[in-house]
């Protein structure tokens, strides 16, 4: 919606109804209700039509990119690929653009991310993001391509930085959510959200990630906005956790995938995350929002 001011856009969607309904009411009542879908956007249930485009955002569900990748391969392979997903693949412990390229290694991918919900981009809100990729001429000429009135993009070649401030902010957002649904205070989810980006930042330095990196849009910029808006599914789904409400599971919430993902590369590598291990925990019902706080509360005394 944002990036047709800037000229004509493709938007795919798999399913052919899906397409046929945006078409006729001018708007995408399933997943943006409420925003008028412009002119400049024309949309397809054939994804040849999107890939002839020059630059593709992949914007679907962490876990689900690998059978996007694998049914469509052939179609994206050699395009520029900008994913826009958060998270880290269960099983493999891949982020997204590590993941195009062990899938499709011949294309030219980036990532787009950092503190933004769809809706105020829709909206035309003031938003800023991070568009990393390795390679700098290519990121900034997709800095160029997707900056908008509205939408202001940074560039950073710290890819793994960029994708590790994305994924694990939505982790403690879920830990966040769950304080505040526990009726702990915003003194506890204040802790909590410094510890976690404690946890993030040692994780990220583990990997080879720039500090700078997590410390800009995609790391304390997006931890910020998650871990304290009712807007964020991830800090719902906290919330619901603490309260001890069921929540929709048809709802999208890549912070749960991720820190098991997470816990999983912890447990082999010997790692302490304390943090993302409880949200682990947390999400199977293995342990309770008061036993993580309690665990947390009691582990050895340290330097800050
Ligand atoms: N929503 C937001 O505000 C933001 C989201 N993100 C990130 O973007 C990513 C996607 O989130 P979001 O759009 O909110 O998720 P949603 O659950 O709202 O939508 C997921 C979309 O992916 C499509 N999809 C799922 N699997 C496939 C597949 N195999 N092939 C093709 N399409 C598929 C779905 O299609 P269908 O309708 O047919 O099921 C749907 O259109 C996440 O990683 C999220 O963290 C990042 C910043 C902001
Ligand atoms: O990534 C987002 C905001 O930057 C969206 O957060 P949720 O997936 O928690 O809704």
């Amino acid at each position: 919606v944002s990036l047709a001011g800037n000229g004509p856009v493709t938007l795919w969607t798999r399913s052919p109804d899906h397409a046929a309904e945006m078409r006729q009411r001018g708007e995408n009542a399933a997943r943006l209700p409420g925003i008028a879908l412009p002119p400049g956007l024309r949309i397809s249930e054939d994804i040849r039509a999107a890939a002839a485009c020059d630059t593709l955002l992949l914007a679907v569900p962490m876990q689900k990119l690998r059978a996007l990748l694998a049914a469509h391969g052939p179609v994206l392979a050699e395009r520029s690929l900008v994913a826009c997903c958060k998270g880290i693949e269960l099983g493999s412990g891949l982020g997204p653009v590590a993941l195009i390229q062990s899938i499709l290694p011949e294309a030219r991918a980036a990532l787009l991310t950092g503190p933004s919900f769809a809706d105020d981009i829709a909206r035309e809100l003031p938003t800023a993001l991070t568009l990393a990729c390795a390679d700098p001429d290519r990121g900034a000429a997709l800095q160029r391509q997707l900056t908008t009135g509205n939408l202001r993009l940074y560039r950073t070649t710290d890819v793994t930085g960029a994708e590790l401030g994305g994924a694990l902010k939505n982790v403690m957002a879920i830990a966040c959510g769950a304080c505040i649904g526990q009726g702990m205070g915003d003194s506890a989810r204040a802790a909590l959200l410094t510890r976690g980006f404690a946890e993030l930042q040692r994780y990220a330095a583990h990997r080879g990630a720039r500090p700078e990196t997590l410390m800009g849009l995609s790391g304390l910029g997006d931890l910020t906005l998650t871990c304290t808006s009712d807007l964020s599914r991830n800090y719902r789904y906290g919330l619901a956790l603490g309260r001890g409400e069921t929540f929709d599971d048809a709802m999208t919430v890549e912070g749960v995938a991720t820190a098991r993902a997470l816990a999983e590369i912890a447990s082999a590598d010997g790692l302490d995350l304390p943090i993302t291990t409880a949200v682990a925990r947390l999400s199977r019902g293995s342990l309770s929002v008061a036993d993580v706080i309690a665990e947390l509360l009691n582990r050895p005394l340290k330097e800050e």
